[in-house]
């Protein structure tokens, strides 16, 4: 095929992929209605079918004509299994061939022996499991998946969130910045895409200057590379530290095993008595990015909290979770529209990031003060 024929037959063959993933997506917006007629809210989770790729060798139109025949929560069942491959199935395990379960000036300020290491040792190892890559057939055949293909590993924050996400990305990986350009290239915004990826390549030359609490697998970071991001929260003088800090000490918000995300019980999960790792971790960068002693200290009062509470939770649960209740020290959290979470990305790197920062005395209690 002459080059100008093989560039309009890969023109078309693109045409084809785009209306072939807008037809999906329309797709498993009438199966997702389907199935919470059939199930009911109590065991519908919205997420699943929007995450569902075609199965090998299943047709989109037959699919399409065969949902309208589907009348019973079993035949539901048996419908997607035949028309569709398992959500997440797109993204493989990615188990990381260079992944060092130790790596050099790995949390040096928490003692060595103790108790403390050993758990951030098993947190560490966490993100061999929520590391993947895309499925080649995602780049291949994006008509047949809801999924964006992205070139490299990725870390998901875990369970039902199977995919990257964007503000929890911050707290796993500083190497976000190359997925939001290859994001901004999909989507034709070329000034987005250079500026993201100018920013990747600019934090990996820092990264590389940079040794103490960095872990690496194949030169990327996996976890919070720094617990001084300026730009992200801003530096206070000391009398406002001190005005910010008695404002948020009396507000109803800070609690035994953190600080709660609102003061309103709404049942929804954020909203009291939930506490998220990323906002335990805003409050006190910011807290320590003062000038205040007295604002240091209140921040690491926050910090060992929230290590305690994730503690807790992880020695009865075997889990870190994606959020926490903040009423008591080793309660996970709960409410909103699905089941609790865990994994879990953020919560894994804002723990590891607390932990170097404050490190951990051989002599200081990990588990919750009775
Ligand atoms: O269904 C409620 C919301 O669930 C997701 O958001 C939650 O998990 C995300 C991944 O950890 C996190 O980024 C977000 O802050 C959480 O609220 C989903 O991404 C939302 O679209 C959805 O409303």
């Amino acid at each position: 095929m002459g080059s100008v024929a093989a560039a309009a037959a890969e023109g078309k063959g693109d045409r084809e992929e785009e209306e072939g993933a807008k037809a999906l997506l329309a797709l498993l917006q009438r199966v997702q209605s389907e199935a919470l007629r059939l199930l009911g809210p109590v065991d519908f989770d919205p997420k699943l079918y929007v995450d569902l790729p075609l199965a090998p060798g299943a047709d989109r139109a037959a699919a399409e004509s065969a949902l309208a025949s589907v009348a019973t929560r079993e035949e539901m069942e048996a419908y997607l299994a035949r028309y569709f491959a398992a959500a997440g199935s797109d993204l493989l395990a990615a188990d990381p061939p260079d992944f060092d379960p130790e790596p050099r000036g790995f949390l040096p300020r928490v003692a060595a022996g103790g108790e403390a290491r050993a758990w951030a040792l098993q947190v560490h190892a966490l993100w061999k499991d929520l590391a993947r890559r895309v499925a080649p057939d995602v780049a291949a055949r994006p008509g047949r998946h809801t999924l964006l293909p992205l070139p490299g590993r990725v870390v998901v924050p875990g369970s039902r969130f199977r995919e990257v996400y964007y503000w929890d990305s911050y707290w796993v990986v500083r190497y976000m910045e190359q997925d939001i350009a290859v994001f901004a290239e999909l989507i034709g915004d070329k000034a987005a895409a250079e500026i993201f990826s100018g920013a990747s390549k600019a934090h990996a030359i820092r990264q590389s200057e940079t040794i103490c609490g960095i872990l690496r697998w194949n030169g990327e970071s996996l976890t919070l590379a720094s617990p001084h991001r300026p730009g992200l929260v801003p530096f206070l003088d000391e009398a406002k530290s001190v005005r910010v800090m008695r404002s948020l000490q009396t507000s109803g918000l800070v609690y035994p095993a953190g600080i709660a995300t609102s003061v309103s019980n709404t049942g929804q999960q954020w909203d009291f008595p939930n506490g998220w790792a990323p906002l335990q971790h805003l409050i006190t960068e910011g807290l320590l990015n003062s000038g205040s002693t007295e604002a240091k200290k209140f921040a690491e009062d926050i910090a060992t909290r929230w290590v305690r509470t994730n503690y807790a939770a992880y020695k009865s649960t075997g889990a870190m979770h994606e959020k926490y209740d903040v009423e008591a020290c080793g309660k996970s959290g709960g409410g909103g529209e699905y089941k609790p979470q865990t994994g879990f990305g953020w919560s894994n790197g804002v723990l590891l990031s607390f932990m170097e920062e404050f490190g951990w005395s051989q002599d200081k209690e990990i588990g919750c003060l009775s």
